[in-house]
């Protein structure tokens, strides 16, 4: 793992905090919705495969969305999200793992947990269909994939770089999220995904993370070749109040013909995600 004095000192502070945090009690076995079968239904069904977030707010964000976590999940399946990710970082992110128990049962599409895993027993908090390791933070990724994989976890390895992707796919991951946001810095720039896509194998699962806030950018990631894409401020519109359904249906709609809008304009306000996290 890196030196954590090269982060962003948000992210020092949420790293030191996932360290401090519980374990689970016992191990988790976990029946897993598969992902990529809910991507396919929702390409097969003329659908950009969107895995939309709920994340009530962020270090950075200008607000805190606190509608209840269920009804946002509903919403953006209702806008024909394909999957749902739930932020369960309680101090930074408005997250917790009681939601996204809840989210899980109130929806049949796969959830991912998003949240700053670094050992096995940070796997054991709650159940998910689908784990997030992010390659940065993890010192034995191999043997996390893997206790990821034994408790029925899909694990979704996060890369921000060619670097890091290499270790992803040594460690044997093949669903891999290439973040467009730069934890050292928060700064977001598209172009990562664009430089790093290349280098990913046919037979991974290429998914473009943050900084997606408009149909514009929908297409410029899927003509890099991401097969999913994941969303979160720019659907959930912190310190707005837009609606959800609308959020998620303009950018699921962004490759079909008959979407008015999606030539130009952000999906809920002009913010630029720059500096969100
Ligand atoms: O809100 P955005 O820019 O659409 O980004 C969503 C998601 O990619 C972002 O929340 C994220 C990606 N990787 C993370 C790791 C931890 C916390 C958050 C994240």
């Amino acid at each position: 793992m890196n030196s954590d004095t090269e982060l962003a000192p948000a992210v020092q502070s949420i790293l030191a905090a996932a360290r401090e945090r519980a374990g689970g009690e016992g191990v988790v076995d976990v029946d897993a919705r598969s992902l990529t079968d809910a991507l396919a239904d929702a390409e097969a069904d003329g659908r950009v495969p969107l895995i939309a977030e709920v994340k009530p707010t962020s270090p950075t964000a200008e607000g805190t969305r606190d509608d209840d976590p269920v009804e946002l999940a509903r919403a953006m399946v209702a806008g024909g999200a394909a999957a749902i990710s739930v932020l369960t970082e309680p101090s930074h992110f408005g997250g917790s793992p009681e939601a996204l128990t809840r989210i899980r049962e109130a929806v049949d599409v796969p959830v991912l947990r998003k949240d700053f895993v670094v050992d096995e027993d940070g796997m054991d908090l709650v159940e998910a269909d689908l784990l997030l390791l992010i390659v940065r933070f993890v010192d034995d990724l191999e043997s996390l994939v893997a206790a990821a994989r034994d408790r029925g976890f899909q694990p979704l390895v996060e890369v921000h770089d060619r670097d890091e992707l290499e270790t992803a796919l040594e460690a044997g991951a093949d669903l891999i999220g290439v973040n467009n946001r730069d934890l050292a810095s928060l700064e977001v720039d598209l172009e990562t995904v664009e430089s790093v896509a290349p280098a990913v194998p046919e037979d991974v699962t290429l998914i473009a993370e943050s900084g997606v806030s408009s149909p514009a950018d929908v297409r410029r990631m899927r003509e890099a070749d991401a097969d999913a894409l994941l969303v979160g401020s720019a659907i959930m519109d912190h310190g707005g109040d837009s609606d959800v359904t609308e959020n998620t249906r303009r950018l699921a709609g962004a490759e079909s013909m008959d979407v008015a809008d999606s030539a130009t304009g952000s999906a809920a306000t002009d913010h630029d995600g720059g500096s969100q996290i």
